[in-house]
């Protein structure tokens, strides 16, 4: 028996593979986030092969799992998910009015007739905000859907309306390049719609 798993607690990843007409089970990881780069593409390559490997170790058989991670970066920083309101609000006030990237980064593992290959790939999606009041992000912030989310919003939401335009992939700012991950999943040879839970 061959199987997917998607290696994450987000529901986004998990409608954005369903989009795509993949049956696979979903195995959020307990692995340690652990950093050793400040530079976007390498910290979500990173914490994708963290992600994916610590489900991966808990397979046996024929098996694709997927890891991703998703950041904001803007300027020299980089944006995960806010610790709060206030962090949220911090973060929005920075991006309000400007450009900047969101980096997703993911990792393949495969296991297929005993042999295992493992990729990592990222996509970067430029993202420009129009200016937002003080009103306005505190009204966004009250609504909680920062909370869960890198860089504090979700462009699949309520923020839509700030988003003035953006150069790339949508569903990576969401939390998964489909089309990337479609191609490179090609290249191993792999038709997603075959593999079955
Ligand atoms: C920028 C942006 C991020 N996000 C989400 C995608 C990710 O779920 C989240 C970034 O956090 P991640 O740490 O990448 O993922 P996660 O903790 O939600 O799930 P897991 O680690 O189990 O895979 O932010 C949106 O939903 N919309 C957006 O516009």
């Amino acid at each position: 028996m061959r199987k997917i798993i998607l290696a994450s607690a987000s529901p986004r990843r998990r409608e954005l593979l369903e989009q795509i007409g993949a049956v696979f089970e979903v195995c959020p990881s307990n692995a340690e986030e652990i950093m050793t780069s400040s530079v976007p593409r390498e910290v979500v390559q990173e914490l994708s092969r963290c992600k994916g490997n610590e489900v991966f170790e808990r397979t046996s058989g024929d098996v694709l799992v997927i890891g991703a991670d998703t950041v904001v970066a803007f300027q020299d920083s980089i944006l995960g998910k806010p610790a709060d309101a206030a962090m949220a609000r911090d973060m929005l006030l920075r991006l309000q009015g400007n450009t900047h990237q969101v980096y997703t980064g993911v990792t393949l593992l495969l296991r297929q007739g005993g042999t295992v290959t493992q990729k990592s790939f990222y996509e970067k999606t430029e993202v420009v905000f129009y200016p937002m009041t003080g009103e306005e992000i505190d009204a966004y912030v009250r609504t909680g859907e920062p909370m869960d989310k890198a860089g504090a919003y979700g462009i699949q939401g309520k923020s839509a309306v700030f988003v003035e335009k953006i150069d790339g992939d949508y569903s990576n700012v969401v939390g998964l390049p489909l089309a990337r991950l479609y191609q490179e999943l090609k290249q191993m040879g792999i038709d997603i719609k075959e593999w079955h839970s």
